[in-house]
């Protein structure tokens, strides 16, 4: 049990000291607060010199709260929650089964085996919480960790159930099984839940350097490594691509009239309404501070003019709230496409630039490809 607490322990203070680096996730702290509450509860069952109801109470509220945070840290990275109704709920269990097993009906081997079980389903239900909301090799590690841990304490409990004077053979199997298999489950959790913390910066990286904070499109570093990968791709499969430049109309007078908030908000409504228009393959990035980058997989000049088109007109009909004022804009829209221009990223933007220019020219609120 020390080597338990102390590993355990230990992958608390991983999980702490990555919390004191960044800005720490939520899950994060409540993993390690889950952690050291189940520490104190295995180190209280050891502690002697308390009467037995006070010690049993102690040691299964204090564990149950442990596995109740580590609940609700897993929710949390499912992206949902875990009420604090239900927290008190799994606190309050293994306190009514101890209360009942030494005062109503005093019976060690009772106490032991129902809490055993209680804590093994506990565990499975974290198992289940991974399954249902993550992926990955963290999330695989750490519910092996968890099945694991939930067969150990279910089948131990439930042997004392069924035989709770036994001291065979298969009790000695049984505990030395859950000796070997316990300690390895808690390995398991903890290495796991490091690779699911690990993972999950990793994405909030990968985020901050690809998409743009005010609009939630890519940005332009990300828009010329995917653009070119698409490019390559449909050159490959000798698919035409084609590409739009989208710049707001007369937006220094939006931000003029308005202020920059509207402005702002006329940008994200922008970005919000081409991505729910796009396929899975294409991609929408913002260029500068009020242009946008369309790239569309499979699409010919002529096509492209007609979905630039439409969405126009879509920009054209809507109309944007922010800050108690209603405001109304258009977008001048340059297409090119690989037809034309061949498969270089960088040339087919500048064209579709230059027909943006081209439509400014034209009176604005209008496409050109060129
Ligand atoms: N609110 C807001 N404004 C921005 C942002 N980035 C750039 N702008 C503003 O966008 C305006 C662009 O103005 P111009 O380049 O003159 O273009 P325009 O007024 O749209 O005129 P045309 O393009 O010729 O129709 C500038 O006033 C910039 O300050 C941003 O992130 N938010």
């Amino acid at each position: 049990m020390l080597v338990q607490i102390a590993f355990t322990l230990l992958t608390t203070g991983l999980l702490i000291s990555a919390a004191l680096y960044t800005d720490s996730l939520k899950e994060q702290r409540l993993w390690a607060m889950g952690n050291i509450a189940s520490c104190l509860g295995l180190a209280l069952g050891a502690a002697t010199g308390l009467p037995d109801l006070v010690h049993a109470c102690l040691s299964y509220g204090v564990m149950g709260l442990g596995l109740a945070l580590i609940l609700r840290g897993l929710r949390i990275f499912g992206r949902q929650e875990l009420g604090i109704g239900w927290m008190v709920g799994i606190v309050l269990v293994p306190l009514a089964v101890t209360a009942y097993f030494t005062l109503v009906q005093p019976s060690l081997p009772a106490r032991l085996a129902l809490t055993g079980m209680y804590f093994g389903v506990l565990n499975w239900v974290c198992a289940a919480t991974l399954l249902r909301h993550g992926n990955g090799h963290g999330v695989s590690v750490t519910v092996v960790g968890f099945v694991a841990l939930g067969v150990s304490l279910f089948v131990r409990g439930g042997y004392l159930l069924v035989n709770p004077q036994a001291s065979d053979q298969a009790a000695m199997e049984i505990m030395n099984f859950t000796l070997f298999v316990i300690p390895l489950g808690q390995v398991c959790v903890m290495f796991g839940l490091i690779l699911m913390v690990v993972r999950r910066y990793a994405e909030r990286l990968r985020m901050l350097s690809t998409i743009d904070a005010l609009t939630g499109a890519l940005n332009r570093a990300a828009l010329e490594l995917q653009g070119q990968r698409i490019m390559q791709r449909a050159r490959q499969g000798l698919r035409s691509v084609a590409v739009v430049m989208i710049d707001a109309d007369h937006f220094k007078q939006i931000n003029d009239s308005f202020g920059h908030p509207v402005g702002d908000e006329v940008l994200r409504h922008l970005s919000v309404l081409l991505m729910g228009q796009l396929r899975p393959n294409d991609l929408l990035a913002r260029y500068g501070g009020e242009e946008f980058v369309l790239v569309l997989d499979g699409l010919n000049s002529t096509s492209a003019v007609n979905v630039a088109e439409r969405l126009r007109q879509l920009v054209e009909q809507a109309t944007v709230t922010a800050e108690g004022q209603s405001v109304r804009y258009t977008v001048s829209m340059g297409v090119t496409s690989s037809g034309i221009h061949g498969y270089n990223l960088m040339q087919l933007i500048s064209a579709a630039d230059a027909a943006m220019y081209e439509a400014k020219r034209a009176g604005r609120n209008r496409v050109h490809s060129g």
